[in-house]
């Protein structure tokens, strides 16, 4: 991913496109004071801190991204104080610096822009686990996590500025941000408070302020987590845009050489209405058996990338927690037993791809017999999926998988049948289709422990 690093004159540092305020709040606070350019990069973000020695006569026009900050660098170097900041979310806007007279255009900038607008802040979001942030429940419902109406919101966090409400910045990042911002800020910030829903606190005297809310009314990001039956939960909208841009990048590179992405068929000769790929070990539908060969390709597959094991972790954990809130009697591991994953077999279902209903009872005897969980991602369009006790298209329920949605089945659950009636065209999430040219259809990956 790249970063964007701009040097805009006298005094005035550019921190492009941050998804990790957090950081980037650090990082001011530790810039070199010699002055020298200071690069610091993480995943997400970096930048670069400029020579002063620039032309003082000129001006400037920068386009603000969603993201940048834009700060006086004279300030924190010779002040205690932190800095005068100016963070943007949503859309672009013109801002000004009056060092150089002519415009910048910047189509860099406007991509990265672009990237902010669809996916950025849902991966702030998306960022956060269960364990980490018990406040993410309450900010969905109260719909600051998302539907940020297509507008420009600037927060000032500048000692000269006395109307910042601390709470507010809290809502639209995460908690830790919040924290490392307070420390920053002068004594008397704070002071003013806003409580969710927009209820003003009155004090003596002073006017009632009418809300506006920069969401639009309803819109309600619903990452909800849900026990379907005991040993299976699902975790609605749980992989951010960003990370599912990574797995369809991913899985398209590893599918598209040998041992990638082909159509399988069964004995009797009739094709698997997907294309299929497996990681760790092969699965050959004709025999029903893992193997280190390829079917067709005879050789060896590729390994689990790391950040799909990490990301399985990472949901059995927070299906635990789940688990755990539900009913505190339990030991989670009981209910969904944990995976170390040496399977993934990734499937890819065109919009007319399906895949009857049956069970997962290839992996070892060990495997199933402690009911080691299965772990289901869903990328792209989404699917209907059905699940039940018996092979009984009628008799089984059914839940929608969209895009971000994972899936574990384990323990009492694990020998559940299930399947993929159909999938529905065309509602993957637009950001995902034009960052990855991902075709029209559905990608599931499947982990299991052999
Ligand atoms: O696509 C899905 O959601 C299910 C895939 C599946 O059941 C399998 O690969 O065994
Ligand atoms: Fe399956």
């Amino acid at each position: 991913m790249h970063s964007l690093q701009r040097i805009f004159g006298f005094g005035l540092c550019r921190l492009s496109t941050t998804s990790r305020v957090s950081r980037q709040i650090c990082s001011l606070k530790k810039m070199n004071p010699s002055r020298k350019p200071i690069s610091i990069s993480s995943d997400y973000s970096s930048f670069t801190a400029q020579n002063p020695f620039g032309n003082e006569s000129a001006a400037e026009e920068t386009t603000q991204s969603s993201g940048a900050k834009i700060m006086n660098e004279k300030q924190f170097r010779c002040e205690e104080n932190f800095p005068p900041l100016s963070v943007n979310i949503g859309s672009s806007s013109k801002g000004r610096n009056f060092n150089k007279w002519g415009k910048r255009t910047d189509s860099g900038l406007e991509l990265r822009q672009e990237a902010v607008n669809s996916s950025e802040f849902e991966g702030i979001t998306n960022a956060v686990s269960l364990q980490e942030e018990h406040s993410l429940l309450n900010r969905s419902r109260t719909g600051i996590n998302s539907g940020l109406q297509s507008s420009h919101m600037t927060v000032n966090l500048s000692e000269h500025e006395d109307s910042v409400n601390v709470p507010s910045l809290q809502e639209y990042e995460h908690e830790r941000i919040a924290k490392i911002a307070r420390h920053s800020l002068p004594r008397h910030f704070g002071q003013k408070k806003v409580y969710p829903g927009g209820v003003v606190k009155k004090s003596e005297g002073l006017p009632v302020v009418e809300r506006f809310n920069i969401c639009l009314p309803g819109f309600r990001d619903i990452k909800t987590r849900e026990v379907l039956r005991p040993g299976m939960v699902l975790l609605k909208h749980y992989i951010s845009i960003r990370e599912q841009i990574d797995i369809v990048k991913t899985c398209n590179t590893l599918g598209e050489v040998s041992g990638g992405f082909y159509r399988p068929g069964y004995k009797d000769g009739a094709k698997l209405r997907l294309h299929m790929m497996c990681l760790g070990m092969n699965w050959d539908p004709q025999t029903r058996k893992y193997n280190k060969q390829h079917p067709v390709d005879n050789c060896e597959p590729p390994d689990i990338p790391l950040g799909f094991r990490l990301l399985v972790q990472r949901a059995i954990k927070d299906a635990h927690c789940l688990i755990e809130k539900e009913s505190d009697m339990v030991n989670p591991e009981d209910i969904l037993p944990s995976i170390s994953p040496n399977i993934c077999i990734a499937n890819f279902y065109s919009i007319h791809g399906r895949l009857g209903l049956h069970q997962d009872r290839d992996e070892s005897r060990e495997s199933l017999r402690k009911g080691l969980s299965v772990v289901s991602m869903s990328i792209g369009d989404s699917a209907e999926f059905l699940y039940g006790d018996e092979r009984e298209v009628d008799q089984a329920s059914k839940v929608l998988l969209e895009s971000g949605d994972v899936l574990l089945f384990g323990g009492e659950s694990r020998m559940l049948f299930h399947g993929v009636p159909s999938i529905v065209p065309f509602s993957a999430p637009e950001p995902l289709k034009s960052k990855t040219g991902l075709r029209h259809g559905r990608l599931n990956l499947t982990f299991r422990q052999f």
